[in-house]
Order: C-alpha cells, then structure tokens, then sequence
C-alpha cells in the first residue's frame, strides 16, 4: 500500500445501545481511490461522518495523517474536504454566496469559489438560490465546495445521486485525477458500476463490519464478468445474484 493517510484502530460506534460499527481496522494509503460499498444501514455514511470529524466512534481512534481529531481539530479538518449525502441549504442564498461562504471558512477568497463554481459547471447558474437548483445541480455545488481547499483526503456520501449521464463522466474523470495528483478519494456508493470504473479498492460493509476488502482488478477476475453484482448477491444473500434479476 502507499503511505498511509487513514487509519481506523479498533473503531466502534453505537448510536444510544445499537452498534452500527464494530472493531473496525482499516488503513488507506495516499493518491488511492477507494469505494465503499453495502446495503442500506450497513454503516457506510456512520464511517464517513466519523473520519470527517462530525461525530466520534464510541472507542478506538481514527488518524488522518497521523492526527487525531480530539489532539487538533483544526489541523485535521484541513486534511478533509467532505461532501455529505445530504444538506439543507440557506434559502435566499445564491451558489456564489453560498460557495463564497464556505471558501471564507476555509481561509480562501472569492476568486477561489468562482474558480470551483466553473470547475463544477455552475458559474451560469452562480446568481441563482441553490434552493431552486434540481438535485444534481446541488449535488455538484456540495461537490465544488469538498474540493475547495483541495485536501488531501476527500470524502463524499453517494456523490453520483441524481447526476445526470454527462456529469457522472465529468465526476469520474474528476475523481481520478484527483487521485492521479496525489489526493486520497473515499466514497460510498450504490451503484456499483461507479464503483468498478472509478474505484482501486473496493470495501464491502456489512452489519458495520468488513466483508470484504480488495483490489477492484482482484474482485473483478475472481468473480468473472458479473463483478460487483455477483459480490453484492453472494454477501447480501439475494436470490437470484448475478444474473441481474433475468
Ligand atoms: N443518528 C442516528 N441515530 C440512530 N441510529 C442511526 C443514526 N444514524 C444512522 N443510524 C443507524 O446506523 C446504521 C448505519 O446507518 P448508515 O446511515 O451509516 O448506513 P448506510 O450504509 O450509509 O446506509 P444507506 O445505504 O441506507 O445510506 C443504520 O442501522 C441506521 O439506522
């Protein structure tokens, strides 16, 4: 593996009684582009909000570069850019407004969130609310603003939803060449195409636990032309994997 950006030391989280994840270990080196995988509640949002620092696993710990949150908060969040699976924006505020006040947060000018605003196809659309925007249009905006500091580690939660065909490319070339220049990508996704195109190593969560861990070429030539689907129907137990349903 390349050098070590993440890692997760025997982390768990529960949520009041219920564990969502348990004796998690998992290390991702540097300029990788990782995907996580899984069924709904299997825990992939819970791993990424704790490595973006919004919430802390119950026990064990979780570095970014060697840094512990709770040690230095704020050397750790430059580390990170993360784009969330969801997010209930500001009505009134326009793309422009928005962006800009997020780059502020980050230490960064004007210049720098209509720079990522065009980057992201919205510098058209910049003096619009980002409430009127449909879902991909949003979806790129919380894109945009993941790359703002251009991290070294960038985390997004199902960042494809609702991205019509043409920014799925954009984002997948996007994507790698972030990872090209050095930056480590960790998403989480359901489709699982995105995942093979885009993604070295693909991590199976289940029951917030890892099922399976590996190289995407790996998984790809151990389950032959199927890949992913038949992974996907072999773990999670569906009648009928494989051959998609026909
Ligand atoms: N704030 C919360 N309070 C209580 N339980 C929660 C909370 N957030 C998530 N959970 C539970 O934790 C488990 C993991 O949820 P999580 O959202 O991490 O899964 P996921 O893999 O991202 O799912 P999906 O694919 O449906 O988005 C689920 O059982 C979920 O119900």
């Amino acid at each position: 593996m390349a050098e070590e950006l993440v890692r997760f030391n025997s982390v768990h989280k529960a949520y009041k009684n219920k564990t969502v994840i348990e004796a998690m270990n998992l290390n991702i080196g540097r300029g990788s582009a990782v995907a996580l995988c899984g069924g709904n509640g299997a825990g992939k949002s819970t791993l990424l909000r704790m490595l973006a620092g919004i919430m802390l696993p119950t026990s064990g710990s979780i570095t970014v570069d060697g840094i512990l949150w709770k040690e230095n908060r704020k050397a750790y969040a430059e580390k990170i850019g993360y784009m969330p699976d969801d997010y209930r924006f500001s009505s009134g505020l326009t793309a422009m407004e928005t962006m800009t006040f997020w780059a502020k947060l980050r230490g960064l000018g004007k210049e720098r969130a209509a720079e990522v605003l065009t980057f992201v196809g919205l510098s058209d659309t910049g003096k619009k609310p980002v409430t009127s925007f449909s879902k991909g249009m949003r979806q790129r905006v919380l894109f945009g603003q993941a790359l703002l500091a251009k991290p070294p580690l960038i985390l997004m939660d199902e960042p494809t939803n609702g991205l019509d065909p043409y920014w799925m490319e954009t984002f997948v070339s996007l994507v790698r060449g972030a990872a090209a220049s050095g930056s480590t990508v960790l998403f989480s996704t359901h489709q699982l195409p995105i995942a093979e195109t885009l993604a070295d190593r693909i991590v199976f969560l289940k029951d917030g636990g890892i099922v399976l861990d590996g190289n995407t070429a790996d998984i790809r030539s151990a389950y032959g032309s199927d890949g992913l689907h038949k992974v996907f129907g072999e773990l999670f137990g569906l009648a009928g994997s494989g051959n998609h349903g026909q």
